[in-house]
């Protein structure tokens, strides 16, 4: 009887035991498979080091970042990640626009900016805010590269800083975004705008005689004409002050863009609190272009310079005229001095 009542006990102990051992196997089975992992790490993803930190930890050996070792070709990441179940990219508004100006070297900043690893950035303009306003923040969102947290979005469309509507509807998407702005010499940058006017238009009429018009007293310039009119910077960003607090907004010196690539691009990471990442490793200055060039740009190994479309040939103004338009810019640009504080310049 006690035999029977010990052995009844024993059975009691190791069906215990075996329930136990079921049930550990079953967490174990749940917790190394992938999908739950994904599960329990579902968006939002908060990694606690940055892109640019992950990548220089993986990378330190290799000092040129190309986002291409980072993403494949939806822009979604895969190599680079030690554990792709870590990493969760979706499409958010962007964070930073570049919103002028025309002509300024907007594409040559963001080809710049895109070889840092904490920047993903749409390839071509949007033109949401001047042009698509009623297809949706869904439309605009759907327009814009995965990103992981912790990576800021962007987008160029220099547009925007002239558009009349835009500064009301960035700030309606965001009181936060940060604003850029590559700002050049108002007269060059008038003659780059008439260069590509004059590309697409052949025999379109002279710089000289679109820029000035008879008024009331005599020869005036006609600012009415669009690439004079853009150059007028004071104007059209007292629009954009009367929503967003000037240390929202960053000015590109578009000249030192030029010679000075890795000086401009330090403050402009720093504007946006990034690393500096991007420096004069990336860039070497190739004299057939006339303007740097990358060593190694965004998905490629190639050294690559920017299109055709950068870079023309200017046509030759009379001096007269361009004397003209210096009187005519000088107190817009003082005025533009000031409301930035900084003085660019320009003659
Ligand atoms: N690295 C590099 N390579 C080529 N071009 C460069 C570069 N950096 C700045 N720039 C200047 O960019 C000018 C074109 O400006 P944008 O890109 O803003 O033009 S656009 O508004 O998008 O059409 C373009 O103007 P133009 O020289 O008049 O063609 C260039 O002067």
């Amino acid at each position: 009887m006690a035999k029977g009542r010990c052995f009844q006990l024993d059975a009691k102990k190791l069906l215990f035991v075996l329930s136990l051992a079921m049930v550990c196997l079953s967490l174990y089975t749940f917790l190394s498979d992938p999908g739950h992992v994904a599960y329990w790490n579902a968006q939002p993803s908060v990694h606690p080091l940055s892109v640019a930190q992950l990548y220089r930890k993986k990378n330190a050996s290799d000092d040129m970042p190309a986002n291409a070792s980072r993403t494949d070709s939806s822009g979604t990441p895969d190599a680079m990640s030690t554990n792709a179940t870590d990493w969760t990219a979706t499409k958010r508004l962007p964070q930073a626009l570049i919103i002028g100006v025309k002509k300024g070297g907007t594409r040559a900043l963001l080809e710049f900016l895109r070889l840092h690893p904490d920047v993903r950035a749409a390839g071509s303009e949007p033109h949401f805010f001047d042009r698509h306003y009623d297809r949706g923040l869904d439309w605009y969102r759907s327009l814009m590269p995965k990103a992981l947290d912790g990576q800021i979005v962007m987008e160029k469309t220099p547009r925007y800083f002239v558009s009349a509507d835009s500064p009301a509807r960035v700030h309606s998407m965001s009181h936060e975004v940060k604003l850029i702005v590559v700002v050049r010499d108002p007269i060059t940058r008038a003659i780059s705008d008439y260069a590509q006017i004059v590309s697409k238009t052949p025999g379109v009429a002279s710089f000289e005689s679109l820029s000035f018009r008879n008024g009331s007293a005599g020869v005036e310039v006609n600012s009415q004409w669009s690439p004079l009119w853009i150059g007028l910077y004071a104007q059209h960003l007292e629009r954009w002050l009367a929503y967003f607090p000037s240390a929202q907004l960053y000015f590109v010196h578009g000249e030192r863009l030029v010679t000075d690539p890795a000086g401009e691009m330090a403050h402009v990471q720093d504007f946006l609190g990034l690393e500096r990442i991007v420096t004069d490793k990336h860039f070497y200055f190739n004299q057939t272009k006339g303007f740097p060039c990358l060593k190694k740009p965004e998905g490629s190994s190639q050294p690559h310079c920017l299109g055709r479309t950068k870079g023309r040939a200017h046509p030759q103004i009379q001096e007269e005229a361009m004397r003209k338009l210096s009187e005519f810019y000088r107190p817009h640009n003082v005025r533009f001095y000031d409301m930035v504080g900084k003085d660019f310049g320009w003659q």
